[in-house]
């Protein structure tokens, strides 16, 4: 027995009087809804200025709103837009569904400034239903003389209207008749009828209110009228209402209404409004359960609504005691009460009741607004020595050339020429303002990540590739778990023995596994996609889904795949932003409120930066502008190789940085050469090819690095420093980063947005993979150069044993080249630290930059560089014969094999494209392998 679901017996709809951002996001309304029969929603000027007004809960969306330039009263406007679409799409089932009975709806109200103003009220009324853009809101309107034709005028173009304050019941008759006049001029139109729901707000406790303290003062005065007046008090509201259902039934019958029922017209239903009680002596349920029957719709106050749930009476009531409140009414004009004349001034006090905390709530988002637009980004601190003299000139050039406006109106020329180029230039330029777009999804993901943890989900494990988990990865490293987040785990490799690691340190039933690919074709998510789902679906059988979610661009098969596999979410992303400028779309923000963190703060960072690189009009300093400049001139003059340093707590943001800048630059034989990863030295060990940026935090020491910055830039080596204040502000840096690297690659004049030598290595191990399904293997490969202690030397530098080929090899650098470590390999420390000892050696004794990547993550970042970028490159890819092999599901190879197939594949087109190389396989054991390379290792030069 629970009376919030037994009270639809008798055709009563019970909605909710409020609406918050947490109580969508966190899932209670939802719950009531499902469990509590909830059919609707209502919201006032009070509601929103109590739930935006006086919490913080909304405050990272006005920052991200008021420095997109918004007004206030945009703001308010947004916030109250995307809470009333959020709380519709959740009523959206009820809505369609052959119980609607028409419920299923969440009222929005004009501006209570419109209270008088008709063209005003029709204005805005037709402006929030075309922003909330969904059938099942109503707009609100108030049932002054003014609102009266704004009313008809409304339900005539198809409007549903909640027509609210209303006291007495000769303004509910004329209520009534806008509202049929209306379906009229609709009907004389032509326009269908059918789903033109309306409600007429009748206020009940404001009346009691107002009239029951006249009363009691009468009875006190005694006299003859004493009696009567002491009989009446607390009874003048539910005879109104109880009068008012009269009128209803009495309207909404006879033939002028039959004609229009007839073309599907629904009656406008009365609504029980202002419903909690405000007198301590009554009973906290009289507005709610004294006023039930069929066709009637009661909001009521969250408190109320479940004291009702609680202890409600259901039984129709609206019905009982009839004569007597017709009585009620009739007898008050005996007590020189004219209770007309006091329902006007219900109507002013109740539209002044709306007018004063509305004024409140935008002069609350009003200081929110002008304290945001104040906040300015810090700024960079650029020794660029010899160089800035050049760099001056470019900015200078670019301010008289007009380029932030033209970079802005994403005018493709200023990076090529050619037509197809400009074409893919402006294809991919949604990164520019998608935070914005994010900033509205940000209550849909808290939502969905509110689903996950009451579903019981104690793990998240994200698939994919490159752009698709470069900043999950660096979340997860930068940030400790938020409070409320669960632990997440990022695949992105091949290697077999990563795959099992993580697999054992999953509780498989109750991970939630991301699968992330923005073309829905990449092999290696698609692989470890099949493989998971496999796993869980031994244990859930049909329904493995819900442990699956899919974030991709819309229209690939993947969303087909996944739809068939009944994946429990799929995340359409953007289709004109490419994989590596989507850290602040669904493919980083996901992740990241899954692991607990604020989306909405590092979203405000990135807006932030986004104004300060001219997104909302001119600027005096431009962050992302100077930075890309300075890198790009810093590159075209031989220092190219831009060495990233960061402190620990940063230590995988060079991972996103590495693909960002290789991936977009790395093309046409020109490019900036990302470092990440090498231990600062003395200026001794550099070469004249390097820029240092140092990323870190303006308020946390970190002396190793700093000094030795200092000695850099005394040396003559341009040094960067760009400090956050804390780790929200990656939003900041990604944005930073992006801009600079799109006004970098216009240095060049080369497209940033595509990847034409990445497609190589995935056709040669395409290729590969389809030997491997006829042969039933990979193809041999050429004898080795030199074979030692179990580790293979394949160069096509010579020597005598695995020294003399290691020295032949390295003796084909000139300064200015790089070393590039591809390792193929389970990522353990013992690996780590061994590739950071080879690259040590290589810097202290060529004075070369190096790097290093796993494979195949690095093909889907430095890979395009390494084929595309200048030939300066000496590359060393190490495998091993994966001792740790795992089978596909349903397919004919091996993880190994693939990841085997992807090293080969990306051989080859090292070597198509003119690439020193050397191959190690380190045998069964990668660890004790790399050793026995170090051991062997000569001196290099
Ligand atoms: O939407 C409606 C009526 O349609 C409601 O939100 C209505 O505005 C509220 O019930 C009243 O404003 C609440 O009034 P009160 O309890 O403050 O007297
Ligand atoms: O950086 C992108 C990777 O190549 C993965 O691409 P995807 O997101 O389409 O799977």
């Amino acid at each position: 027995m629970n009376p919030l679901v037994d009270i639809r017996q008798f055709d009563q709809s019970l909605w909710l009087d409020f609406i918050s951002r947490p109580i969508i996001i966190d899932g209670k309304l939802q719950h009531r809804i499902s469990n509590e029969a909830l059919r609707g929603v209502t919201s006032n000027p009070a509601i929103f200025a109590k739930s935006i007004g006086d919490t913080a809960d909304y405050d990272s969306a006005i920052k991200a709103l008021a420095l997109q330039g918004k007004t206030t009263d945009e703001i308010y406007t947004n916030l109250a837009v995307s809470d009333v679409q959020a709380a519709t799409d959740l009523f959206r089932p009820l809505y369609d569904g052959p119980d609607h009975g028409s419920d299923g709806y969440v009222s929005l109200e004009v501006s209570p400034e419109l209270v008088n103003d008709t063209e005003g009220t029709i204005a805005e009324a037709l402006a929030l239903w075309k922003a909330v853009d969904r059938p099942n809101v109503m707009i609100k309107v108030p049932a002054t003389l003014e609102g009266l034709p704004a009313i008809r005028r409304l339900i005539s173009e198809g409007v549903n209207v909640n027509v609210t304050l209303i006291f007495g019941l000769e303004r509910y008759r004329l209520v009534t008749e806008a509202f049929i006049a209306g379906l009229e001029d609709r009907a004389a139109k032509g326009e269908p009828l059918a789903r033109i729901d309306s409600v007429a707000s009748f206020f009940l406790s404001r009346i009691d209110v107002l009239i029951d303290p006249q009363l009691e003062k009468i009875a006190a005065e005694g006299g003859d009228k004493a009696k009567l007046a002491e009989s009446l008090v607390g009874e003048v509201a539910i005879a109104s209402a109880k009068q008012a259902y009269q009128i209803y039934k009495e309207i909404f019958s006879g033939p002028r209404w039959e004609a229009l029922a007839a073309k599907g017209a629904e009656t406008q239903r009365l609504l029980w409004a202002s419903t909690g009680n405000k007198n301590p002596k009554y009973d906290n349920l009289r507005y709610v359960d004294g006023l039930i029957g069929p066709h009637t719709v009661n909001t009521v106050p969250v408190e109320t609504l479940d004291l009702f749930g609680k202890s409600g009476k259901v039984a129709a009531t609206i019905e009982t005691n009839l004569e007597h409140s017709k009585d009620v009414l009739a007898r008050l004009p005996e007590l020189g009460i004219n209770l007309e004349e006091l329902t006007q001034h219900l109507e002013e006090d109740g539209a002044q009741k709306f007018k004063e905390p509305f004024a409140k709530l935008m002069q609350s988002i009003e200081k929110k607004r002008a304290l945001a637009v104040e906040d300015k980004v810090d700024e960079a601190k650029m020794e660029l020595g010899q160089y800035q003299a050049a760099v001056d000139a470019q900015l200078a050039k670019f301010k008289a050339d007009n380029f932030v406006h033209g970079f802005w109106d994403k005018k493709a020329d200023l990076w090529t020429s050619d037509e197809a180029g400009q074409h893919s230039i402006r294809s991919y330029m949604g990164w520019l303002r998608v935070a914005e777009t994010m900033v509205g999804a940000v209550p849909e993901i808290e939502q969905f990540v509110h689903e996950v943890q009451a579903a019981g989900f104690k793990h998240v494990v994200v698939m994919g590739m490159g752009g698709s988990t470069m900043a999950p990865i660096v979340f997860k490293s930068s940030f400790p778990k938020g409070e409320n987040g669960l632990p997440m785990s990022v695949l992105d490799t091949t290697d077999p023995g990563a795959v099992r690691a993580i697999e054992a340190e999953l509780p498989l039933a109750e991970t939630l596994f991301i699968v992330a690919s923005k073309s829905g074709t990449t092999a290696e998510p698609l692989a470890f996609g099949d493989y998971f789902y496999a796993k869980v679906k031994e244990i859930k059988g049909d329904k493995a889904g819900e442990n699956f979610v899919a974030i991709t661009d819309p229209g690939s098969k993947f969303v087909t795949d996944a739809t068939e596999a009944k994946y429990r979410r799929i995340f359409l992303n953007f289709p004109e932003v490419g994989g590596r400028f989507s850290a602040l779309t669904y493919f980083g923000l996901v992740p990241a409120a899954l692991y607990g963190l604020p989306i909405g703060e590092i979203l405000e960072r990135a807006i932030l930066m986004m104004r300060a690189c001219g997104a909302y009009g001119p600027t005096d300093k431009n962050p992302g502008l100077e930075f890309g400049t300075a890198l790009g001139v810093l590159a075209s003059q031989g220092r190219d190789k831009l060495t990233i340093v960061v402190p620990d707590s940063l230590h995988d943001l060079g991972l996103w940085l590495e693909q960002l800048i290789a991936e977009s630059t790395g093309k046409e034989g020109k490019g900036i050469l990302p470092v990440a990863g090498e231990p600062l030295g003395d200026p001794s060990i550099y070469g004249q090819d390097r820029v240092f940026v140092y990323v870190g935090y303006k308020d946390q020491a970190d002396e190793s690095n700093t000094g030795k910055l200092q000695a850099l830039a005394a040396a003559g080596h341009p040094v960067i420093t760009l400090l956050m204040k804390d780790a929200f502000d990656l939003g900041q840096e990604f944005y930073r980063w992006e801009v600079a690297t799109a006004v970098a690659s216009a240095v060049f004049r080369i497209n940033p947005f595509d990847q034409p030598n990445v497609q190589a290595a995935k056709t040669a191990t395409d290729k590969l993979m389809k030997a491997v399904e006829t042969e039933g293997k990979l193809p041999e490969t050429e004898a080795p150069a030199a074979s030692e202690n179990g580790v293979d030397y394949y160069t096509a530098a010579h020597g005598d044993g695995a020294a003399s080929v290691l020295k032949a090899f390295f003796a084909q650098a000139q300064p200015g080249d790089f070393v590039c470590l591809q390792a193929y390999l389970t990522e353990t420390p013992a690996v780590s630290a061994s590739l950071l000892a080879l690259r040590q050696r290589v810097m202290q004794e060529l004075h070369l930059a190096t790097t290093s990547g796993y494979g195949p993550r690095f093909l889907h970042s430095t890979g395009q560089y390494h084929k595309g970028g200048p030939n300066t490159g000496l590359f060393i890819q190490f495998t091993d014969d994966n001792p740790q092999d795992l089978a596909l599901p349903g397919r004919s190879y091996t993880f190994g094999t693939f990841k085997n197939a992807q090293a080969l594949g990306d051989l080859q087109a090292l070597l198509d494209n003119g690439r020193r190389t050397l191959r190690v396989n380190l045998g069964k054991d990668a660890e004790a392998g790399l050793k026995t390379l170090l051991a062997a290792l000569p001196p290099l030069k």
